[in-house]
């Protein structure tokens, strides 16, 4: 064969052995993306879907029943209405981005949590460690995922707060409300607003106050305490999905996802994070009742599942 026939056989040799390497990696491409699809379905339906046990009980009733609490809970909330301003929102918001408080990995900062008895809370009297790993429990018996597991174990960590800047426990614990527009009814004990300054002031008071519908919950303040300051820490630091920021950042917003209220205020995105609050909240409230854990025995687990997804290990707080 003179050289040049070989030249043009071995060329189109190669364009068909390419073709067929092209076919397969393009194959190969497809499987991946099905894959993915499949694994992103699956990871939805296990968050949003799924039963959890707390959907088959009954006696929900007994939670979060603040007509009877005690007086520690009442006057708690009657300090808390009366002082979250918008005035002290930006006060605080402002010292939390001036420093770091402290340097301490996360079961670190779970241990000394421990010491602090939540004021604002008539439904456990058990510890915030025992009150975390309840969270995790349920959600891991449920089979949610791990990063959702994770969730539950850290969501009240930003009580931390306490040792460092709050001025009592109306600045870190209890629900959420925005401040700069009009406190809604659904807000618990909705009375006690009215020795709040801006409730006498003509802007905060109105309807939408500072803000206009639909302008996505990231742009509203929200009564500053635990969510908002563990949402930051988060953010920064963790590889935990979107999901995982509004769990913690809104999961003491009660009169959002339980009460329906200031929904003119959400976006697109805001819908899609309140189905992932709305999974949170059981194993957040009615864990509560569960059997108190026993911390050693789930120190393994749980350190191995901090490490997957807080890459730097000691956190700047
Ligand atoms: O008393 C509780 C407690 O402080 C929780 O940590 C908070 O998330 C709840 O919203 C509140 O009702
Ligand atoms: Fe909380
Ligand atoms: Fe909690």
């Amino acid at each position: 064969m003179a050289p040049s026939a070989i030249a043009e056989t071995w060329s189109a040799e190669r364009t068909d052995r390419d073709g067929q390497a092209l076919e397969d990696l393009s194959d190969d491409i497809d499987a991946v993306n099905v894959l993915k699809a499949n694994m992103k379905k699956e990871a939805e339906a296990s968050l949003l879907a799924e039963k959890s046990k707390f959907d088959a009980e009954k006696d929900k009733t007994q939670f979060r029943q603040y007509e009877d609490a005690c007086d520690r809970v009442k006057n708690f909330y009657r300090e808390q209405h009366e002082k979250q301003t918008v005035a002290y929102n930006l006060k605080a918001r402002n010292n939390f981005k001036s420093k770091t408080r402290a340097e301490m990995s996360i079961w670190e900062a779970m241990e000394k949590l421990n010491t602090l008895i939540d004021e604002s809370d008539p439904d456990t009297s058990l510890s915030q460690i025992e009150h975390l790993l309840q969270s995790a429990e349920a959600m891991r018996r449920d089979g949610r995922p791990r990063w959702m597991q994770l969730t539950g174990l850290i969501h009240d960590l930003g009580k931390l707060l306490f040792f460092y800047d709050a001025e009592g426990q109306w600045d870190v614990v209890g629900d959420t409300f925005p401040v700069g527009c009009a406190f809604d009814k659904a807000i618990i004990y909705p009375d006690t607003f009215k020795n709040n300054p801006d409730s006498n002031d003509p802007i905060y008071s109105s309807k939408f106050g500072i803000y206009s519908p639909g302008c996505g919950l990231d742009n509203i303040m929200l009564s500053w305490g635990h969510d908002e300051y563990l949402y930051h820490i988060v953010k920064d630091q963790s590889t935990l999905p979107q999901e995982a920021l509004a769990m913690i950042r809104y999961h003491s917003f009660y009169p959002w996802h339980t009460g329906n209220a200031y929904q003119e205020f959400m976006d697109e995105h805001d819908e899609k994070m309140l189905e992932a609050v709305r999974a949170f909240n059981p194993y957040d409230l009615y864990s509560k009742s569960d059997d108190v854990p026993s911390i050693e025995e789930l120190k393994p687990y749980y350190l191995e599942l901090i490490d997957e997804f807080f890459p730097t290990r000691v956190i700047k707080w």
